[in-house]
């Protein structure tokens, strides 16, 4: 008896980046049937849809699971399956304004190179972070600049890309404040007033590509960094100091890897989850060791042309498809 095709689910954005999932979506779903995918779609309508279209994909028995869009779509995918035991493999097209993940993966940015790491099925087993009773991929922080990512309207993101996050960055910049934070994990217990706390598990954030040097994916850690307290011209050494992966050593910043973290503060802090809101302190982060698996480019082919690190404009600049090619494109 032939074996049966396997079934591909393609959760997509239809509002994602430059909204070129709209133009490219017969071409994409022709690459995936000749590859031998047989994939039905879902197109997804507004804030929280592609949680639940993820979590109908599992109920299903979908053989994968493809989120196609940026990293707020990923999260929200993300969020429908890792609460589920059988757990199907993740393809990721990354067609957003921000494709931080991907870029952690060496997932191509362009739609022919990710569709062709879908249908190689070479999947590498990915921590995932629970965070109360949310997950994230990528990172989680709060503190100063972090709501930044969901501060910028989706529309104006469409319009201008980039240079959305850029306003709003300068915009923000003159008004950074210290919180108060209690930090507590297996091995150390802190209390500080900080600008900014992050709680990463890939090395890729938001255009900063040496922020966790030694961030592991499939480590079961996270890397935890802290900026202290600091006034604006501190601020803004450090961040160019991080641009080049030299902040590590700086007396501002904290650096430590843990699988388990709680985080508590008198003031009202918002969290960052992958670039979303993702409610407010207090917050218990676990480590969910090597939870999803995900595609990725086992070529190792992937190279991202680096942006100029010294430009102090990318102090707001999430890495983006625009201006951000691959070398082997
Ligand atoms: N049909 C839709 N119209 C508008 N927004 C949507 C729609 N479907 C999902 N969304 C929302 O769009 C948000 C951004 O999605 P995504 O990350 O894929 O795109 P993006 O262009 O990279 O934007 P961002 O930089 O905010 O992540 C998601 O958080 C999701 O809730």
């Amino acid at each position: 008896m032939a074996e049966r095709a396997k079934r591909a689910r393609l959760i997509y954005n239809p509002s994602s980046g430059r909204e070129e999932m709209k133009k490219r979506l017969p071409e994409i779903l022709q690459r995936l049937e000749r590859g031998g995918l047989e994939t039905s779609t879902h197109a997804t309508i507004g804030e929280g849809d592609a949680t639940l279209a993820a979590a109908d994909a599992v109920a299903r028995g979908f053989d994968i699971v493809i989120a196609a869009g940026g990293d707020g779509t990923l999260y929200e995918v993300i969020n429908g399956m890792a609460e589920k035991e059988n757990r199907p493999p993740l393809g990721i097209l990354p067609l957003g304004t921000t494709n931080d993940f991907a870029r952690a993966l060496n997932i191509p940015r362009n739609w022919e190179g990710a569709v062709d790491v879908i249908l190689r099925q070479h999947a590498r087993p990915i921590d995932v972070g629970k965070v109360n009773q949310r997950y994230f991929i990528n990172i989680a922080g709060g503190g100063s600049m972090t709501e930044l990512t969901y501060e910028v309207p989706s529309k104006l993101k469409t319009m201008i890309g980039q240079m959305a996050y850029y306003m709003k960055g300068l915009e923000k910049l003159p008004r950074l404040r210290p919180i108060e934070v209690y930090i507590r994990t297996p091995e150390v217990e802190l209390h500080e007033e900080v600008m900014l706390f992050l709680i990463s598990n890939s090395n890729s954030v938001g255009g900063f590509e040496r922020l966790a040097p030694d961030a592991s994916l499939s480590d079961g850690l996270f890397d935890v960094l802290i900026l202290r307290k600091c006034n604006l011209a501190e601020f803004i050494r450090v961040v160019s100091l991080a641009l080049r992966g030299e902040h590590l050593n700086d007396s501002h910043v904290i650096y430590l890897q843990t699988k388990h973290i709680q985080v508590t503060s008198p003031d009202y802090v918002q969290l960052n989850l992958d670039g979303e809101f993702g409610g407010t302190l207090p917050c218990i982060f676990t480590n969910l060791p090597q939870h999803l698996n995900i595609f990725v480019d086992e070529t190792g082919q992937t190279t991202y042309k680096n942006n100029n690190p010294l430009n102090l404009m990318n102090l707001w600049k999430p890495k983006t498809g625009d201006d951000n090619e691959h070398e082997n494109e």
